[in-house]
């Protein structure tokens, strides 16, 4: 029986429009993200994952970031209220995606604002980055749909990047993984692992100890082989001249 699902959303046309912020632009070649993101996917069915596809929303060129629609937890999804005023258009099919897959809906309302690749959970924290897309009414109000739940919502600062999860995330033990120049409070976390690359503190959880990362942070991969982890790597250049990372191209739902 399948137990864990992923929304994706396929890249529009537009891809090479998508928003940047802390980088430089750098030409998106879209056909060449076209496979990349098929691979991406491939990545997740080939480890168990049934991929759902939200329909692709053309006129927004960052709608393949699916990740920052949302924020699931237990039986809840929490729809954002996207920190960027384009985005917002891209939540409301990604809602009723999430719906159909039998998720509890809440919304986060003006003038709160949130995108999911500030949400990091680890166990029943979730870590909350207060910074340029979420701001502190949206964390307040998550906090509220959140805590009955059972999380524990903690806000840390996210200056250096786009997202929390652009410094970091976590291994299967729950250990937070960053690259310590763009991380701005490393001591913000129990357990604490520095790597040596930018795109190294980017991981998926596959399951069992498989971890899903990029080609662009071999030193890190070969750190979490060390550690007895299977990286299962895939090439996402043409998201990463986006500001994207492997976390933001779905939204796991764990049932
Ligand atoms: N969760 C993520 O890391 N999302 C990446 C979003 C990148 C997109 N170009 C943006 O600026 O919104």
């Amino acid at each position: 029986m399948v137990t864990q699902r992923a929304l994706v959303r396929r890249p529009g046309s537009r891809l090479a429009d998508g928003l940047i912020t802390h980088i430089e632009r750098v030409p998106v070649d879209v056909d060449l993200a076209m496979t990349q993101w098929q691979q991406y996917v491939d990545a997740l069915a080939e480890a168990g994952w049934e991929c759902v596809e939200v329909p692709p929303i053309e006129e927004c060129p960052d709608s393949v970031f699916v990740e920052d629609t949302m924020v699931v937890f237990r039986d809840l999804a929490v729809i954002a209220r996207a920190g960027a005023d384009e985005r917002r258009p891209e939540a409301a099919e990604a809602e009723r995606a999430v719906a159909a897959q039998g998720y509890r809906i809440a919304h986060v309302t003006a003038p709160g604002t949130f995108d999911g690749g500030d949400i990091l959970k680890v166990g029943t924290t979730v870590y909350a980055g207060l910074g340029g897309r979420t701001n502190q009414a949206g964390i307040d109000q998550l906090r509220g749909f959140l805590e009955p739940l059972g999380a524990e919502v903690v806000a840390v600062p996210v200056r250096k990047v786009l997202h929390l999860k652009s410094a970091v995330t976590a291994l299967p033990d729950g250990t937070v993984i960053g690259y310590e120049p763009l991380t701005d409070d490393p001591r913000a976390f129990p357990e604490f692992l520095a790597v040596p690359e930018e795109a190294g503190a980017h991981v998926v959880l596959l399951g069992e100890n498989r971890l899903l990362m990029a080609a662009s942070a071999p030193r890190s991969a070969e750190l979490f082989r060390e550690r007895g982890y299977l990286p299962v790597v895939v090439d996402i250049s043409e998201f990463e001249k986006l500001e994207g990372c492997v976390t933001c191209l779905s939204v796991r739902l764990r049932a």
